[in-house]
């Protein structure tokens, strides 16, 4: 089960969607901090200082290993993975360890960062070995910071956010952002059938429109991609798995849109991508701990994904 902390104590409980109509709101992120290359944020980018916590589960939490992994960070920013089910919220275990401070819970290490944190204990998020606190839990503001900050230190040189992009990009991540990564979640999280069937329709229309621009453009915001088709893709990725039969997004598959499931396919396919996918910690996430959705817990066998069962480039590594 999920819950937040309250002034540093773990509470239960789920978000109340009576304020809102049946209509999920998610809430925003608290830890703002900024890395820059000159450190003159206070936090300047420095090979070790930085420690990851993701959920493999997780769509936010995957742009930003997505982006460790295409920057080539592995040696610079290291990697704790919290249990796929949640027990008292994300959870670490013997097999899947914090290792940084050795905790049980995630919670625990917001408490460590602000004893009297109020709030929901999510991931990503990024920590200061150094300052002992966390720099940032928003998913898109560490995937800008691995992009820019860290440049000069990144093994590659593949930039996310090209200079002369950046306004198409916003606009399609806002868009991208409001109607399907988190509009797949307003229909999951709808306890109102009014507030679902606006959520689908709103999802389904926005889908089909990114269908057709892909037909003209191939990426999302011209000839290659950039971090807008990646933000799409950790959505694309759980689709037909859960978001269909979990979330009930279930006009269409993707596998269903030609251009979305090539989309889907290409990405997959780039090295080193492929190994930040994993489906038995997606669909375990998703069936087993949304209780309020699935009340017995169990986890569908299929369906068989094709753009998994493509043969990956042999250059691909391991997370
Ligand atoms: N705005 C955050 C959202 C992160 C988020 O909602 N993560 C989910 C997992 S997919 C989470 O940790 N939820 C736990 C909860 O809300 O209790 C980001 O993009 O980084």
């Amino acid at each position: 089960m999920s819950g937040y902390l309250d002034k540093g104590q773990w509470r239960e409980g789920w978000y109340d969607t009576h304020k809102t109509r049946g209509e999920f709101v998610r809430t925003a992120s608290a830890f703002r901090h900024w890395i820059t290359a000159d450190g003159s944020s206070g936090y300047p980018a420095q090979a070790g200082r930085y420690h990851l916590y993701v959920s493999l589960a997780c769509p936010w939490a995957h742009r930003t290993l997505i982006a460790r992994v295409l920057k080539g960070l592995e040696d610079l920013v290291s990697v704790s993975v919290v249990e796929p089910v949640m027990t008292q919220g994300w959870h670490f275990s013997e097999a899947l360890p914090d290792h940084l401070h050795g905790f049980q819970y995630l919670h625990q290490l917001y408490a460590h960062a602000d004893p009297a944190y109020s709030g929901r204990v999510t991931v990503p998020v990024l920590w200061d070995r150094q300052t002992h606190t966390i720099v940032n839990n928003e998913s898109s503001e560490i995937l800008r910071m691995f992009n820019e900050a860290f440049a000069a230190l990144a093994r590659t040189g593949v930039d996310l956010y090209p200079a002369g992009r950046r306004p198409r990009i916003d606009e399609v991540n806002a868009f991208v952002y409001d109607n399907i990564n988190n509009g797949v979640y307003r229909c999951g999280f709808a306890t109102e059938q009014g507030a679902y069937e606006r959520a689908y329709e709103r999802l389904f229309s926005a889908l089909d429109r990114v269908e057709s621009d892909l037909g003209q453009q191939g990426w999302l915001t011209g000839d290659s991609w950039t971090e807008a088709d990646w933000r799409l893709f950790t959505t694309l990725v759980r689709f037909d798995a859960v978001y269909f039969g979990h979330f009930k997004c279930n006009r269409n598959r993707i596998e269903d849109f030609p251009q979305l499931s090539r989309l889907l396919r290409t990405l997959y396919q780039v090295p080193g991508v492929a190994a930040t996918v994993d489906m038995d910690h997606i669909k375990r996430h998703y069936y087993m701990s949304h209780t309020q959705i699935n009340p017995t817990r169990i986890v569908p066998s299929g369906p068989q994904l094709k753009f998994m069962e493509l043969e990956l480039a042999p250059s691909a590594p391991a997370l």
